[in-house]
């Protein structure tokens, strides 16, 4: 089944040529670009992205998160301080973050430091969300052991309640992460496998750029 498979078929993914000399000076650019590129080209879930994090002993961990906005404080995306990821955050305070836009086969590669945002903003952007992202912030307990799927039902519903009546309820352990950047990979796959990697990276005098073997 597996060699039946095929990466960007055609007909399904649009390689377009990328070049590198004319991207902007600063990644964030190049990013939004590609995000509204990727969304027009009809990617589902564009917003959709890996989070990777390591343990206090270096042991890395990888996720799906959604993707709360990018701009000049960095890429944000919001969890429990006190899930796995959450923990990881705490002890070491660096993450990658990747996303893969089959539809244009483009990879996007971001890793820096991360900050928790003041409280305070993490429940405004919380607030800001649908009925089900709170309920579901207020389910909380999230990575600890479920006894059952019974008992998930019964604090769902009971948060489901609780977000329709009081929209503005905090989850007091829900925060909005900023991940700042200190590198950038932009990946544009290409039909002969020449594949164009184009790295920035973060100096004291803005942002440098250098193109990596594929
Ligand atoms: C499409 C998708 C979007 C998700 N978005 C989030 C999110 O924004 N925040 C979050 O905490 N978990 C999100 N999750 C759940 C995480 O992948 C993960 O199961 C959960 O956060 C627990 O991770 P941890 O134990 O590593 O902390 C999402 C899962 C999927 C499949």
């Amino acid at each position: 089944m597996l060699r039946s498979l095929r990466v960007w078929a055609p007909g399904v993914t649009e390689l377009r040529p990328f070049d590198p000399d004319k991207a902007p000076p600063a990644p964030l650019h190049l990013f939004t670009t590609w995000f509204a590129e990727a969304v027009e080209a009809g990617q589902p879930e564009p917003h959709t992205m890996s989070l990777a994090t390591t343990d206090a002993d270096g042991r890395p961990d990888a996720r799906i998160v959604m993707l709360h906005g990018a701009d000049a404080d960095g890429w944000s995306f919001a969890s429990h301080a006190t899930s796995r990821k959450g923990r990881d955050l705490t002890a070491r305070p660096y993450a990658a973050l990747v996303f893969y836009w089959p539809v244009l086969g483009r990879q996007v590669r971001v890793r820096g430091t991360v900050a928790a945002a003041p409280s305070p903003e993490s429940q405004a952007d919380l607030h800001a969300r649908s009925t089900g992202a709170l309920a579901a912030a207020l389910t909380g307990r999230q990575s600890e052991e479920l006894a059952s799927l019974e008992e998930l039902r019964e604090v769902s519903l009971a948060a489901w309640e609780r977000a329709r009546d009081n929209p503005a309820e905090p989850s007091p352990t829900w925060t909005l992460y900023r991940l700042r950047p200190d590198a950038v990979e932009f990946f544009q796959g290409e039909p002969e496998r020449r594949h164009v990697r184009l790295e920035y990276r973060r100096t004291e005098f803005g942002w440098s750029r250098r193109l990596l073997w594929p």
